[in-house]
């Protein structure tokens, strides 16, 4: 390895995904699980707890921490602001209702005759969109008087506990309400309108729905609202009937339309195939969403995200030290784009390992995922002289543990637990470091209280605090206490510090030791 300052050694830096701390409770998987090795390396080595939700992360006060933000800050080194926190003080100052593109849109569509499409997903997960951001739009066509405003509504169960989609579009009709505008054109489980798997089949029944009224035709709400056997998730493509048995809308030649998640990951791949599908039948549309997005269809966003230039990736390249990437398909992007600041610049200074281990996975049957293959990619690049950094995430807790099944995620605890057993041992060997860290909280609560106080299953994301632990590293180092208080944000300096190096200047985190 070239490029080191003294003294520093190279390393594994491992994401624990959805590895979050909470006490000992029946719905804390991890908790529940037997995890010797992680336990034990917890208890004798540098470690603590880090902020990772919330304002340390740039979210909102009291949100919950999600891939994105988390593989981002552990990138950047500081606390970037989020999207969602973008929106909102868009929204806060004004600025979003009297934003050009909005305004000009309603208008248009006012004096054309022509209607506002808003499409999303409709619940307070605050991972993919926030209701509320619904309310401010539907407010804003209503004071341009655009004729037709229609929702088409992507029901939740993942971000959210599973079966309350009923609630959040009843609460959807209350904002309808409130605006004195808009109605419901269709609902559709976010399995299709929001998979991210490249299934276009899906995404295919999805903008079928949304744009030509081809779907289940349901005379009533709640018959589209329930789905008892699949979950809110798979509620399946439903368009609500207008007059007769003819669907309530379609989208037309003219017609607008907003997207309003603001995070792209799960919307993009329905952007581009309703582009594509609207393009391809003839109907010129305007496109726009809330916040920025990663499609290859032209969408002005009315929110542009923060620059994170500056982070790891740019420090690493800039030392020229190599470091290797590796995760599962599910979580490929999140140590490659997401970690390097949402640039997508191809650098010489890494190499990117996509482990693809089930085309058709039952997560809750196969907790172990694809580890098995992710675990000999990042020891095999740890045996190499020429890398600096392995990074891997390790996906399992958070993907199984948003199946919301206790006992399979209690299993995938226990797989990573042996992985990182043998990913610490070959680092070991090979005088490397290795730095654990959760990005968010996921499977160390997976009960939350029902609208009646009874416990449901949760498989989504917490605010809890993330284990962070160090094993090996210089001996001046490896003996020190972790410091408390940080954050995710204190990942990249601590990084940087194993490696021998300060941190970038445009990071405002501290090393941990
Ligand atoms: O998109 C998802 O899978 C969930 O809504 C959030 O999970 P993630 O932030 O771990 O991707
Ligand atoms: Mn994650
Ligand atoms: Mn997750």
């Amino acid at each position: 390895m070239t490029g080191l300052g003294t003294p520093g050694s190279p390393g594994v830096l491992l994401v624990l995904d959805g590895w979050g701390h909470a006490p000992p409770d029946r719905g804390n998987a991890l908790a529940l699980a037997r995890t010797p090795f992680l336990d034990s390396i917890r208890a004798t080595c540098p470690a603590g707890l880090l902020q990772a939700s919330g304002e340390a992360v740039g979210l909102l006060p009291d949100t919950v921490g999600n891939s994105e933000t988390g593989h981002l800050i552990i990138g950047a080194g500081r606390a970037l602001p989020y999207d969602s926190l973008l929106v909102r003080q868009h929204i806060d100052s004004g600025a979003m209702r009297g934003h050009p593109r909005l305004n000009e849109m309603c208008a248009a569509a006012a004096s054309a005759d022509r209607a506002l499409h808003l499409v999303g997903l409709c619940s307070d997960g605050q991972i993919h969109s926030d209701l509320n951001h619904l309310g401010v739009l539907l407010a804003t066509a209503a004071a341009h008087r655009v004729p037709r405003v229609w929702v088409h509504a992507i029901t939740d169960g993942r971000d959210v506990a599973d079966g309350t989609a009923a609630r959040y579009l009843a609460q959807v009709e209350r904002l309808m309400a409130d605006a004195g505008t808009g109605r419901l054109a269709t609902v559709i489980g976010r399995g299709y309108a929001m998979d991210k798997s490249g299934r276009h089949d899906l995404t295919e029944a999805a903008v079928l729905a949304m744009a030509d009224g081809r779907g289940l035709l349901r005379h009533r709400l709640r018959e589209a609202a329930e789905n008892p056997e699949r979950g809110d998730e798979w509620v399946p493509p439903s368009v609500l009937a207008g007059t007769g048995d003819r669907p309530a809308a379609t989208m037309a030649d003219q017609d607008a339309v907003l997207f309003f998640n603001f995070r792209s990951d799960r919307v993009r791949q329905l952007v581009d195939g309703l582009a594509d599908h609207l393009e391809r039948t003839g109907r010129k549309t305007w496109l726009s969403s809330l916040a920025q997005y990663d499609t290859r269809a032209e969408v002005e966003p009315l929110t542009r995200r923060a620059g994170a230039s500056g982070g790891l990736a740019d420090e690493l390249e800039r030392a020229r030290l190599l470091s290797v990437r590796i995760a599962e398909r599910e979580k490929f992007e999140h140590v490659t784009y997401y970690l390097n600041g949402r640039d997508p610049r191809p650098r010489a200074t890494e190499e990117h390992v996509r482990v693809v281990a089930d085309s058709a996975p039952d997560y809750r049957r196969r907790p172990q995922m694809g580890l098995a293959q992710v675990v000999d990619a990042v020891c095999s690049a740890a045996t190499r002289s020429d890398v600096a950094l392995v990074v891997a995430n390790l996906a399992n807790i958070d993907v199984v543990g948003h199946t919301g099944d206790l006992g399979a995620t209690v299993r995938a605890a226990e797989h990573t637990d042996a992985a990182v057993r043998r990913i610490a041992a070959v680092a070991g060997e090979q005088g490397r470091w290795m730095l654990a860290v959760g990005d968010h909280g996921n499977a160390e609560q997976m009960l939350q209280r029902g609208p009646d106080g009874a416990p449901l299953p949760y498989g989504g994301h917490t605010t809890n605090p993330v284990p962070v632990v160090v094993t090996g590293g210089a001996e001046h180092i490896a003996g020190r206490a972790m410091a408390e208080g940080g954050s995710l944000a204190d990942v990249a300096p601590t990084v940087l510090k194993l490696l021998g190096r300060e941190p970038g200047p445009a990071m405002e985190g501290s090393p941990l030791l």
